[in-house]
């Protein structure tokens, strides 16, 4: 196997390096906190937010940057959406064709409307653009860190998409293969708005019938807005999509789901971000898949509810009652 780098020690960067690492193979963690990079590579596990999740010796972080990619042959990107630009722009030059660049950040980039594999084309200068894999799908940190079995998808051109389908796969981690990188990608950035509407509904207190609700309809919304930008309608029926949207509303682990709970509760959103310590992707994306909506013309009342309550301090009871007093209409 050649070079494996990870970018990225957060849960999901740590995560995901020790599933490659736990199969024999030499893996480098990248982060770009000095001091938290020498503390994982002492320590040996990431105490915080994966505990009892050690290392395999043939997992090795770093914060250095020289020389950290040259000849690399996978290249993971684990680094929150709104940074994968001035990241990749750092080490676009220690790249060749010869590397597969897979990015497992979900969201969509807030300056640009870009999808990430389109932040990742831009950065590369049209060196190796089919070299890019999308990896997506129900798979909270903590959970794959228990080897609690999860799966997921690998978008991209076949001959790479495979590639990365073998280098995760294990028997608790079962990796699909699709040709649909813009429906994967749409998929796990859009679920983290409506999981911010399911985790308000929580937080106000509403019931299982509201959250199956917002679990549709937020559906039927991300299929509208995946076909106007040129996804297959079937994949958000798939992992990447439904599969994300219903662990993302569901689950204790999630962040956006908790950020839409606190709001739910009354609270202040940038109270509640200066308190957490991992990123909530929902939040800026909300913002430019509701830009990209209204550009496009798409019908997504769900995220509309959301933008409002996040950028325009509507609150989330207010949101709720006005999407049950919308005309009525036909489901399909
Ligand atoms: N945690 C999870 O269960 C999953 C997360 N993801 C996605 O993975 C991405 C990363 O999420 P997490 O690891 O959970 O986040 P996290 O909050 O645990 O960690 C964020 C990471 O980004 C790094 N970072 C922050 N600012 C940076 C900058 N300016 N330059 C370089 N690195 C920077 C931090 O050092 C840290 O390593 C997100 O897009 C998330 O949606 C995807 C699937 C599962
Ligand atoms: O994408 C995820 C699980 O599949 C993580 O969701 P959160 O970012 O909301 O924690």
């Amino acid at each position: 196997m050649g070079k494996i780098v990870v970018m990225g020690a957060g849960s999901w960067g740590t995560a995901l390096a020790r599933i490659i690492a736990s199969k024999g193979n030499n893996v480098t963690l990248w982060d770009y906190n000095e001091e938290r990079a020498e503390l994982l590579q002492k320590s040996r596990v990431n105490k915080k937010f994966l505990p009892n999740a050690e290392f395999p010796e043939t997992l090795q972080v770093t914060s250095k940057i020289e020389g950290l990619l040259d000849g690399v042959e996978y290249l993971i990107m684990a680094v929150p959406s709104q940074v994968l630009r001035s990241v990749m722009e750092k080490i676009s030059c220690q790249l060749t064709e010869k590397t597969i660049i897979v990015n497992t950040a979900k969201g969509i980039e807030i300056s640009t409307g870009m999808r990430l594999s389109q932040v990742i084309k831009d950065e590369i200068l049209g060196k190796f653009h089919k070299n890019i894999v999308i990896l997506s799908g129900p798979t909270h940190a903590e959970e794959v860190a228990k080897n609690l079995p999860s799966t997921i998808v690998a978008a991209g051109e076949s001959e790479c998409a495979k590639k990365i389908q073998e280098l995760f796969n294990t028997e608790n981690f079962r990796v699909y293969e699709s040709n649909d990188i813009i429906g994967v990608e749409l998929g796990g950035a859009v679920k983290n708005g409506i999981a911010i509407a399911a985790g308000a509904a929580d937080g106000i207190g509403l019931g299982d019938n509201t959250k199956a609700a917002l679990i549709t309809r937020g559906l039927a919304e991300m299929i509208r807005f995946g076909e106007a930008l040129g996804a297959k309608a079937e994949t958000f029926s798939g992992l990447s999509g439904m599969g994300d949207l219903i662990v993302t509303c569901a689950s204790t682990h999630s962040r956006n789901r908790y950020v839409g709970q606190k709001l739910g509760e009354g609270r202040k959103l940038q109270e509640i971000l200066d308190e957490m310590e991992m990123v909530a992707e929902g939040v800026p994306t909300v913002k430019a898949v509701y830009e990209l909506a209204q550009k496009k013309k798409v019908s997504m009342p769900i995220l509309e509810g959301v933008y409002k309550v996040l950028y325009e301090d509507k609150l989330a009871t207010e949101m709720v009652k006005e999407l049950m007093t919308r005309d009525l209409k036909r489901e399909f």
